[in-house]
């Protein structure tokens, strides 16, 4: 628990008993703001945050079960304690019912007070951490792993580590997939705000209302829909991390409140005047050119220059293609494998949907494949054809002596045109072959003829490029070729 002072407001209309509280409490450490009525009251409880309030409940004007009222209608995050020289249990009753802390009745020792006010406060903390538990749990979000053993994964975990301990505003850039809430969370853990709480918001997921309800918080009926108070994610995130993926979708009106937090920590629900003060360490995350966003218009850039303190960049699974092996591998399930063929398909691909992408193939494959080895024929068809397509501009390429730079383009066009040109295999004389030997001389021969290059013996061949692969496996195997 919080042992340091209690932000404390004294609601009473009695002049004496408010100064000798007052300094009572502020003797043990106490912050103590006071005022003399409920109207005052609300003006303050509207400007300032308070851990506790202390309502004296016969006041002239407002008096202190309406002022509860309002507190209430106001969605003001204070903890009430009543404190009466008239208590009666029906009061005491419709008090508490309102949602007060407590309630005391004068003569009362100072000394019980602060004792009850301690209380109050505590109360008060749980509340918020029941509020940031319940987040966390429902996400339940299993321990963040940075797969790779390319060097840029290696910079990554460098980069991670730099900027973990140092509480700043951190923007990370990269292409959807490529693990950049893994990053913000492994950042989240690798800080000293690693037991607090870790709250995520995606701005593209939500419409344009939902994302300032969600981030700011609302009162009751300041919309249609808001059928109670809410407090936003910032408020959630209070004291932790808060992941905010996609700020580039963020609205443009909505970004002049973001970074009003960001620059002194404070913020307003939808529908409240009261301002709030938190303190959370914001990381973003963005799949799109911010610096061109500025440029457009569309992203202010008093904001981008808040955000880009400490910027990582992750590339994309095609720039990485080393990590594609280890990341097969850590995704499959135990027992399973992929065969040679596949794993070469799948190296060479280029993933537009990176890391996602690739889960989402090995999840596929495994509840398709009969075995626990996946093949080719487990693959998504975008997947087996992109890599024809890539493996024919690839051989075009390098049979025309174009460089990698040369348009994509014209090499698909002159492919098309190609004619495989193969010295014809001499005929097998002896009869007595068995059929698969026979195919197995005359694929054996043509793929040497053509120098080892698979895809144009199967074009050559006749056959599709997979059969080939497989008649391949098996002749090396020495198994029959049947049903290949
Ligand atoms: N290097 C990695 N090691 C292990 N898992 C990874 C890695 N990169 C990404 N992933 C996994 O890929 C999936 C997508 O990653 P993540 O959600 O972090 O991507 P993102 O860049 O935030 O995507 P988006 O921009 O679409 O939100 C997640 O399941 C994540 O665990």
């Amino acid at each position: 628990m919080d042992s340091s002072g209690i932000k404390l407001l004294l609601v009473d209309d009695e002049d004496d008993y408010r100064r000798s509280c007052g300094k009572f409490m502020e003797r043990l450490g106490h912050t103590v703001r006071s005022a003399a009525s409920g109207a005052e009251a609300v003006t303050i409880l509207n400007r300032e945050d308070f851990d506790v309030a202390v309502f004296d409940i016969d006041m002239p004007g407002m008096n202190g079960l309406e002022l509860m009222q309002r507190v209430q209608e106001d969605g003001m995050d204070v903890e009430v304690v009543f404190l009466t020289g008239k208590g009666t249990i029906e009061t005491c009753v419709q008090a508490m019912q309102m949602g007060a802390s407590d309630f005391l009745t004068k003569p009362c020792s100072l000394m019980d007070l602060e004792h009850r006010l301690q209380l109050a406060r505590q109360r008060r903390l749980l509340k918020k951490e029941n509020q940031q538990l319940k987040n966390l749990v429902t996400r339940n979000r299993p321990a963040p792993k940075l797969v790779g053993k390319s060097a840029a994964v290696a910079e990554l975990s460098r980069m991670i580590s730099k900027v973990a301990p140092t509480k700043k505003t951190v923007l990370i850039e990269g292409e959807s997939g490529t693990g950049k809430e893994v990053v913000a969370q492994l950042i989240q853990q690798q800080s000293d705000l690693a037991e607090r709480p870790f709250v995520t918001i995606n701005c593209a997921a939500l419409p344009e209302q939902l994302v300032e309800s969600e981030l700011f918080g609302h009162l009751k009926g300041s919309f249609t829909g808001a059928t109670s108070d809410k407090p936003g994610l910032f408020e959630v995130a209070d004291g932790g991390t808060l992941f905010i993926d996609e700020v580039g979708e963020l609205p443009l009106a909505l970004q002049p409140k973001l970074l009003r937090v960001l620059e002194d920590g404070s913020l307003r629900r939808i529908g409240c005047h009261r301002e709030r003060k938190v303190k959370v360490r914001l990381i973003a995350a963005t799949n799109r050119d911010l610096v061109e966003e500025v440029k457009a218009g569309r992203f202010r850039e008093d904001l981008f220059y808040r955000i880009n303190v400490l910027a990582i960049s992750l590339p994309p699974l095609r720039e990485r293609c080393g990590d594609i092996e280890c990341l097969l591998e850590h995704f499959l399930p135990r027992g399973w494998s992929l065969d040679a063929e596949t794993m070469t398909v799948l190296k060479a691909y280029h993933w537009p949907g990176n890391v996602r992408q690739l889960i989402n193939v090995v999840e596929r494959a495994t509840i398709l494949a009969d075995h626990q080895t996946i093949t080719m024929d487990d693959l998504p068809r975008e997947i087996v054809h992109a890599t024809d397509h890539e493996d024919t501009i690839a051989e075009a390429t390098s049979s025309n002596g174009l460089s990698n730079a040369e348009p994509i383009q014209d090499s698909v066009d002159l492919v098309s045109e190609e004619i495989v040109s193969v010295t014809p295999v001499p005929a097998i004389g002896d009869c007595h072959l068995p059929l698969d030997e026979l195919i197995k001389r005359h694929v054996t021969e043509v793929l040497e003829q053509l120098g080892g290059n698979k895809a144009k013996t199967a074009r050559q061949l006749g056959i599709h490029r997979r059969k080939l692969y497989r008649m391949l496996e098996r002749f090396e195997a020495n198994a029959p070729l049947e049903d290949c």
